[in-house]
């Protein structure tokens, strides 16, 4: 059987598969400190804003930054966090598939998480500031951050029938 840890990484894992952006997907699950999922998400544009109207590109040949996906995406971390249907998410744990960025540290504080568990960080050095002040933030408002070492490689899902 798998370790809750690895349980609950693998639902955001399952979820950023749901993400179209065609890039990078990214999942979150949010679980209370009973151990009980109270939110699911992973990025996407907002509710009723529909992929056929918003770019999903990195880079614009204009230049212009209405024609990328970042000034409208809402990240997987804060779509966990609202899924939650209002429920406090004080003392609860973050799973997410990357490490969050700076605006969803200030969100993830703010609403009361006590721990993060990443699979990857995006940062590569010290000059990705997005990164840095998230990291700076979560370790002053003292939000534990973990590294999530998998104790599975892999954790197959078979459709089949369980009878056959
Ligand atoms: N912690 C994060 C970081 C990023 N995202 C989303 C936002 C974008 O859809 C994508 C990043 O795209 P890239 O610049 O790598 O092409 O990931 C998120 O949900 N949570
Ligand atoms: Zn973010």
């Amino acid at each position: 059987f798998i370790s809750w840890d690895d349980y609950f990484m693998a639902i955001a894992f399952l979820s950023a598969e749901r993400s179209k952006d065609p890039n990078r997907q990214v999942g979150a699950c949010l679980v209370s400190q009973e151990g009980i999922i109270l939110g699911i998400g992973y990025n996407g544009f907002p509710r009723g804003c529909s992929d056929d109207k918003l770019p999903w590109a990195k880079k614009s040949a204009r230049g212009d930054p209405l024609e990328t996906k970042y000034p409208y995406v809402v990240h997987a971390e804060v779509n966990a966090i609202l899924n939650t249907n209002h429920a406090s998410a004080a003392g609860q744990k973050l799973y997410v598939t990357m490490f969050p960025c700076n605006e969803c540290a200030k969100i993830i504080i703010q609403s009361g998480v006590s721990e993060v568990l990443y699979f990857v960080e995006k940062r590569i050095d010290n000059s990705d500031h997005v990164y840095v002040a998230s990291h700076n933030l979560l370790s002053m408002a003292g939000v534990k951050v973990r590294k999530h070492q998998p104790q599975m490689a892999q954790i197959p899902i078979n459709f089949q029938d369980p009878r056959v």
